[in-house]
């Protein structure tokens, strides 16, 4: 089918120095990790080590920072801006993520706005969707994924440098991961939404990773589904468990 393996590794708000060189020391000594061509592996450090790491971790990892500003940078105290990441050679950028959703209450407005402008200037995007838990046990986690996919397919027109990150809130450092059937089934909903609002070619190109405790311990029975095309991992992309994960794309064929 094509779609690339895809495992971010987010990192959060997480790391002190001394931290961030041992976690690059554990991905840099990594063997049998497989090859490019069959796994993208993304990195996403906080905003101030993204140089360090940039310069000290393997050629076949790729960085992403966490957040970018929603237009050319300027007079945004604290804001970090696409245009910057670029000029550091930071092809990736998380947005949308649910964290920056509700504590800082990003709308699906903003989100894709910020999706639009950060595509505009080279990066590409790791797009963050996901219901709480409220939503899912009223039965809206469907409608609520595809109100945000609404709003940005409102904005953008090229999804060849987009990545989904379907993420349920309620699995999201709850140690309480989506089943493999509740992740194929949002991720094959997402498809059906891409093909009948934008195109079949999207819909079976753009890859959906999943992500929410996801762990070395049920990485493989997730990856095994057909729509689930990578991860993008938190709390297990600080351990060295993270390797396992990786190799959780040798399942796909
Ligand atoms: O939010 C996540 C990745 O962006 C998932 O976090 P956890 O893997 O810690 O649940």
């Amino acid at each position: 089918m094509g779609r690339n393996f895809f495992v971010g590794g987010n990192w959060k708000c997480n790391g002190i120095t001394e931290e961030v060189k041992k976690i690059v020391n554990v991905l840099n000594a990594a063997a049998d990790v497989p090859p490019k061509e069959k796994l993208e592996v993304v990195i996403s450090p906080p905003f101030v080590f993204l140089p360090h790491v940039k310069s000290s971790l393997r050629q076949d990892f790729s960085l992403a920072a966490q957040n970018a500003w929603v237009r050319k940078g300027g007079a945004f105290t604290g804001e970090i801006s696409a245009e910057m990441l670029v000029d550091l050679g930071i092809p990736w950028v998380i947005l949308g993520h649910s964290e920056r959703r509700l504590l800082l209450k990003e709308s699906n407005e903003f989100v894709a706005e910020k999706v639009a402008y950060a595509l505009s200037q080279g990066l590409k995007v790791i797009v963050c969707i996901g219901e709480t838990l409220e939503q899912r046990e009223s039965g809206q986690a469907l409608i609520v994924v595809a109100e945000q996919l609404k709003a940005i397919s409102g904005k953008v027109s090229d999804w060849g440098n987009i990545v989904l990150a379907y993420e349920p809130v309620w699995a999201i450092g709850t140690g309480k991961v989506a089943t493999p059937a509740q992740a194929q089934e949002v991720h094959a909903d997402l498809r059906k939404w891409l093909k009948s609002h934008i195109n079949p070619k999207v819909a079976e190109t753009v890859r959906i990773i999943y992500g929410g405790s996801v762990t070395s311990a049920n990485c493989i029975e997730l990856a095994g589904q057909p729509d689930v095309d990578g991860f993008l991992v938190g709390g297990a992309s600080l351990k060295p468990e993270f390797i396992d994960i990786l190799k959780a794309s040798l399942v796909k064929k």
